[in-house]
């Protein structure tokens, strides 16, 4: 890496977005913190990075010709995915030309598509994983689900948070399920797979960071999700050696066949001792926010320092933390957050704010952290705070 030069002018280190939420927000400020120039980017404009960045800009980054003219425009250092909604197949070849996409332009198109990552982490790595389907016509959906069996999980194959997400608890809880896939992917209708239902007893997200002097994990971070999205989510997750080691061993498997260097959010399903692989992000993880009052260097400082280049020696974590989201639902603009001075008023106790600019239906729009003794006592805590805050829309 270059030598780190001074914003808006030649010698700057441009950090280029694409995404610009709540987790890309955190990744602004902690390259701000190093005078890295960054560039924000998203299908909307005054997205949350947008408005911690020196520069944004506004495209449909599912389009390969518009992301191919941005970033010869801009010519950014380091281009940073923030979702998987984007044109990676334009940043393969733009990787090819000599742009560093973070970690690799591989991992980001692998990981943008549920199936290039399950293929990769079940067929080639043979990784643990839920049995798998994956359709393309309702016929074939309906023949996956007989195959698998009830419970089974439907889920576009391109989305996050749980969009078009549902479990199949019967056989007539099926249709339901293929048209909710269909109409709640982040790039409309199309494929979806189905996933045998893993009766874990609890998942777990492995922060993992690739960085120039070799692979450092964090303390394992657990969660708890409803409908697909997390809800809640704390570090440490009490584990037993044998299951923690055997998550390290996946985590580490996957990571170095994706290459590259910054944060991996490894989601695995723990059930006894057995570790089941379920995804993995290339960037940092939403139930990683935890790590914001959790670890003297956050999963945002962490992919920051990872991306450039820099050292981390070692990572510490305070003791038992959690984070608990605040989703508002509603159809409106310049949302107003209320209660935020109540939700503080206990110790060991912060929030975010994203910031973000409009609500259509539901939305993830702060999320508040805690410490305390233990792991329940911090998720009260967080859960408490998270209660005071109301988002007004
Ligand atoms: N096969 C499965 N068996 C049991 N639970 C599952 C299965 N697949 C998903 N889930 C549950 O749904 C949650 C979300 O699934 P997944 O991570 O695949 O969705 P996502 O849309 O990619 O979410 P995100 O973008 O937040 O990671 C999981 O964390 C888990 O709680
Ligand atoms: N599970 C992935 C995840 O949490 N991604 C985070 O949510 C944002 C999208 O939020 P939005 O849907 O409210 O625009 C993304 O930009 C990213 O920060
Ligand atoms: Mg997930």
């Amino acid at each position: 890496m270059k030598p780190f030069g001074t914003p808006r002018t030649t010698g700057a280190v441009r950090l280029m977005l694409l995404g610009s939420g709540e987790l890309g927000k955190e990744v602004a400020i902690e390259a701000q913190r190093l005078a890295i120039e960054v560039i924000a980017v998203d299908r909307y404009a005054n997205a949350p990075a947008m408005q911690v960045a020196h520069r944004s800009h506004v495209i449909n980054m599912l389009d390969g010709v518009q992301l191919r003219a941005l970033i010869a425009q801009e010519k950014p250092d380091l281009v940073v995915p923030e979702i998987e909604a984007i044109h990676t197949p334009t940043l393969v070849e733009l990787e090819k030309e000599g742009l560093r996409v973070i970690p690799t332009a591989r991992a980001a198109w692998l990981t943008m598509d549920r199936e290039g990552i399950r293929r990769l982490a079940a067929e080639t790595l043979g990784l643990p994983t839920s049995p798998y389907r994956f359709c393309d016509t309702v016929e074939e959906f309906h023949a996956a689900v007989t195959a698998l069996g009830t419970p089974c999980v439907v889920k576009p194959v391109m989305s996050s948070s749980g969009k078009g997400q549902s479990v199949v608890k019967s056989a007539a809880d099926a249709q339901a399920a293929w048209d909710y896939a269909q109409s709640g992917g982040r790039a409309g209708q199309g494929r979806v797979i189905v996933e045998g239902f893993i009766a874990f007893d609890y998942e777990i997200t492995l922060l993992t960071v690739r960085h120039r002097d070799g692979t450092s994990f964090c303390d394992p971070i657990g969660h708890l999700q409803i409908d697909g999205d997390y809800r809640e989510s704390w570090q440490p997750q009490p584990m037993s050696n044998v299951a923690l080691e055997r998550a390290q061993v996946i985590a580490r498997s996957v990571t170095e066949n994706l290459g590259g260097w910054g944060v991996f959010g490894v989601e695995l399903f723990v059930k006894g001792d057995e570790v089941i692989f379920s995804e993995v992000s290339p960037r940092p993880h939403d139930t990683g926010l935890v790590t914001l009052i959790s670890q003297d260097l956050p999963q945002f400082s962490l992919h920051a320092r990872a991306i450039l280049g820099l050292p981390i020696p070692t990572i510490r974590q305070w003791g038992p933390s959690a984070s608990c989201a605040v989703l508002t639902e509603g159809d409106g603009d310049q949302p107003v957050y209320h209660g935020v001075a109540d939700a503080l008023a206990e110790p060991d106790t912060q929030v975010r704010l994203f910031g973000k600019p409009e609500v259509r239906g539901k939305r993830r729009m702060a999320v508040t952290l805690a410490r305390d003794v233990d792991i329940a006592s911090a998720r009260a805590k967080a859960r408490r705070a998270a209660a005071k805050i109301r988002v007004e829309v």
